[in-house]
């Protein structure tokens, strides 16, 4: 039998995520770290790890730079997890986070990357033009590095869509922007971004769902918007699902975005319903907030919370 696709993940500018943890942060004071982690992040990154827990055949494609650029790659590959990461000058960046126990907020301080020219731009499309070509479904996460222009995934998923592969992308600022100009398939914004993207506010979720049925009018077929701690909404060309999280005690947020993504490719592979997508969804992106830093969800633990989450359709 010839065996499945494997899913592309696009990490442009992968990160370290250094998550450290406070009792009580205090602002311009001296702060104590009680406890300290490193994973491998960046959205596409994160995207890979869920599905290799959710047992999917994934591929992590992107750049790397420098020590942190190989130790991301060593743990990608403790992990099982297949990369194809080209290596750019100077060094990857670290991106903290800091968790607060007595507010469990966790506040990011994402740094901007490594450098990136044309030459190398160039060869990376031609890389992720030959790995398009025999994928099932292609995730474009993250920030786009210093000298990527802004326009860089808008002509990935042009790359991919005259091939006939699905894309989801999770950007935000001006890379979301002109990147559903491409039509992705699909896009997974936070609500602060679609805010960002469409310039305007939304005081209910009829007022959310207007705005983002103008994205699905320009041709992007799934939009999942996620809303942090009030879970998230799905919207399809026919449908509109809001689900709400079961409690949880937030420990890290960071990589929540993230498993929603892999719990959507997920879905698409396995052709589940708006309703049962958006169940996927939330519980995958719940699970994830409630463990230490970029640690992400299991299949068993996102099938075993399914039926917790609440959904209401509108
Ligand atoms: N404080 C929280 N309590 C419960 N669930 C949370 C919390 N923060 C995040 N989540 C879960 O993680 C998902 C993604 O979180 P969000 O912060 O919106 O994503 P992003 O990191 O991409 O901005 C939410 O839809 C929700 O299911
Ligand atoms: O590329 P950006 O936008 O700086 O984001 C990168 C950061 O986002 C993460 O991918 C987490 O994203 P989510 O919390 O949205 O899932 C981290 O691993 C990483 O440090």
């Amino acid at each position: 039998m010839k065996p499945a696709a494997p899913v592309i993940t696009v990490t442009l500018n992968p990160a370290l995520d250094k998550t450290v943890t406070i009792e009580q942060f205090e602002y311009g004071g001296l702060n104590r770290i009680k406890e300290m982690r490193t994973d491998a992040g960046g959205k596409g990154i994160n995207v890979a790890k869920v599905l290799k827990l959710f047992e999917v055949d994934v591929n992590a494609l992107g750049l790397k730079a420098g020590y942190q650029g190989q130790v991301i790659r060593d743990q990608l590959e403790k992990l099982g997890i297949d990369s194809t990461m080209i290596e750019a000058p100077g060094e990857t960046r670290v991106n903290l986070k800091i968790v607060d126990e007595s507010t469990k907020q966790t506040t990011e301080l994402n740094e901007p990357g490594f450098m990136v020219d044309t030459d190398l731009l160039e060869q990376f499309q031609a890389v992720f033009k030959s790995k398009a070509a025999e994928a099932s479904i292609i995730v474009l996460g993250g920030s786009l590095s210093p000298g990527i222009p802004p326009n860089y995934y808008r002509s990935l998923i042009e790359i991919a869509r005259a091939q006939g592969i699905r894309t989801i992308l999770d950007a935000d600022g001006e890379a979301l922007a002109l990147g559903i100009e491409a039509a992705p398939f699909a896009i997974k914004p936070n609500v602060h971004e679609l805010e960002a993207l469409l310039g305007e506010t939304f005081d209910s979720m009829e007022q959310m769902i207007a705005a983002v049925r103008k994205l699905i009018d320009r041709g992007i077929e799934y939009v999942l918007v996620s809303m942090g701690a009030e879970g998230s909404l799905l919207v399809s060309k026919t449908e509109a699902v809001k689900a709400s999280p079961f409690p949880i005690m937030p420990v890290s947020t960071v990589g929540a975005g993230d498993s929603m993504v892999a719990a959507l490719v997920y879905s698409f592979l396995n052709g589940k319903s708006v309703e049962e997508t958006a169940r996927w969804t939330s519980a995958a992106g719940t699970i994830t907030a409630s463990k230490p830093g970029t640690q992400v969800c299991t299949l068993h633990e996102v099938m075993h919370s399914l039926q917790l989450v609440t959904l209401t359709h509108y």
